[in-house]
């Protein structure tokens, strides 16, 4: 079982990690922030603002619908409107708190609004590259709030206590980056914000 927490209490959200590599924020963001993240989602995607996601590094970086569906757009990117950064903000604040809590050693926070077309997936991953260490914690936020189980598209993590499916409602998961995870395909379209934590290169 992950277990809840509130996301002013920073304390709980940190042993929960500790013991079991991740936990679920229902309320984070609240109602107001997450209405505010959903318009501006739609919004990004009337005007056709995401972009396929990559996947890999380098020479073989690029789309690759096989491995990943999602079309993604950065949060910092100057066509998000004011609830992106806003968002942003707030979990700046987090990470500087886990930081205090965990030892975590992390240095900023991206996030990327993604879409997932129906019958697309991402294949089972984990947020660390192999050459680069770089991403300590991993944290998405679900903008489906109508979605019933049945429609599939469950976040499965792959945690030492066995897998676990997330449903992609509302609220957040924060996992540890080196925890490997999937997304499933859903019969609908299904919208998120992932967001990771990470070391600035030295
Ligand atoms: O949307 C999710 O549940 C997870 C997305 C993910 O694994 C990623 O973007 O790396
Ligand atoms: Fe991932």
């Amino acid at each position: 079982m992950i277990p809840n927490a509130a996301v002013h209490d920073v304390a709980a959200l940190a042993d929960a990690l500790r013991t079991h590599g991740a936990c679920r924020l229902p309320d984070f963001p609240d109602a107001d922030t997450t209405r505010a993240l959903r318009d501006d989602l739609d919004r990004l995607l009337s005007e056709g603002a995401l972009a396929p996601a990559s996947v890999g590094r380098g020479a073989s970086h690029g789309p690759r619908a096989d491995i990943r569906g999602d079309s993604t757009l950065w949060l910092d990117n100057p066509r998000t409107g004011p609830a992106a950064a806003a968002f942003l903000a707030a979990l700046d604040t987090l990470r500087i708190e886990l930081n205090r809590r965990l030892f975590l050693g992390a240095d900023e926070v991206e996030a990327h609004y993604a879409a997932y077309p129906p019958g697309t997936r991402y294949a089972r991953h984990r947020d660390r590259f192999k050459d680069d260490d770089a991403r300590v914690l991993s944290l998405v936020t679900y903008l489906n709030p109508d979605w019933i189980d049945t429609d599939g598209g469950a976040l499965r993590l792959a945690l030492d206590e066995g897998e676990i499916d997330i449903v992609p409602r509302t609220g957040s998961i924060v996992f540890l980056s080196e925890c490997e995870h999937e997304v499933l395909p859903a019969t609908r379209e299904r919208r998120s914000i992932a967001a990771w934590m990470r070391r600035r290169p030295r």
